[in-house]
């Protein structure tokens, strides 16, 4: 029964600062390089070992990945990373703190641009300190200037179909190291979560989530592997 393992970055510095990040690249603290190490530990315990690994181009999803399969002695396996695993992107909220962003625009509205389904947030301006089109990783690359949840699934489905499903049907354990909202696209798509149940759902840092497929790459079960 193929196995998919689902892992959102540990603890990033803007997580901790509160600040809106999306693209943009900002590293792991302390508290989330010890995440991404227990989750490793616990696959080790676990005896749930990746044999292929996935990742975003993003500094905390990448680290993540490579603490994590240390902790379990698998930093080996082969890895591929890909843009189209990247978080989704937070437009002209990039960069901007979330109480801050909330008392000015009001929590409904900060709730809209942060779990709608289709609803992006305002666009980055061009040119804006956090536009990333300089950055060589993006070289070729047509770079959102903001994505919904629906503009996000867009990208990390037909990646997923055409680079990671094979994998699975080929019999490999297959660790994602990824984003709060590329994994929901994910997990939307594998459990059959509605458009408007999806924004119930929130992804912790840190915490390997396993799928187990049927032959077809249905979902026959998910669980928090630390909960079995
Ligand atoms: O990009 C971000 O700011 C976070 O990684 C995810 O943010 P969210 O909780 O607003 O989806």
């Amino acid at each position: 029964m193929p196995k998919l393992i689902l892992v959102r970055h540990g603890q990033s510095q803007w997580n901790l600062e509160n600040r809106f990040t999306g693209w943009w690249d900002v590293d792991l603290t302390a508290k989330g390089e010890d995440e991404a190490r227990a989750a490793g530990a616990l696959l080790g315990a676990k005896g749930l070992l990746p044999s292929v690994a996935f990742t975003s181009f993003q500094t905390r999803a990448i680290r993540t990945l490579h603490f994590a399969l240390e902790a379990a002695g698998r930093l080996w396996i082969p890895e591929t990373k890909d843009w189209r695993l990247n978080e989704r992107h937070y437009g002209g909220l990039t960069g901007l703190d979330k109480a801050e962003t909330a008392a000015k625009h009001g929590e409904d509205q900060v709730k809209i641009w942060r779990r709608s389904f289709d609803i992006p947030p305002p666009p980055q301006e061009a040119g804006s300190t956090f536009d990333l089109k300089a950055d060589p990783r993006y070289a070729g690359i047509a770079i959102p200037d903001t994505e919904s949840l629906k503009d996000t699934i867009a990208r990390v489905l037909p990646y997923y179909d055409s680079a990671i499903a094979p994998q699975l049907q080929a019999g490999e354990t297959v660790i994602i190291a990824a984003h709060g909202n590329s994994l929901r696209a994910l997990v939307k798509h594998l459990s059959g979560i509605s458009d408007a149940d999806i924004t119930g759902l929130e992804i912790p840092t840190g915490q390997p989530i396993v799928y187990e497929l049927d032959d077809a790459l249905n979902a026959v079960d998910r669980y928090y592997l630390a909960e079995r």
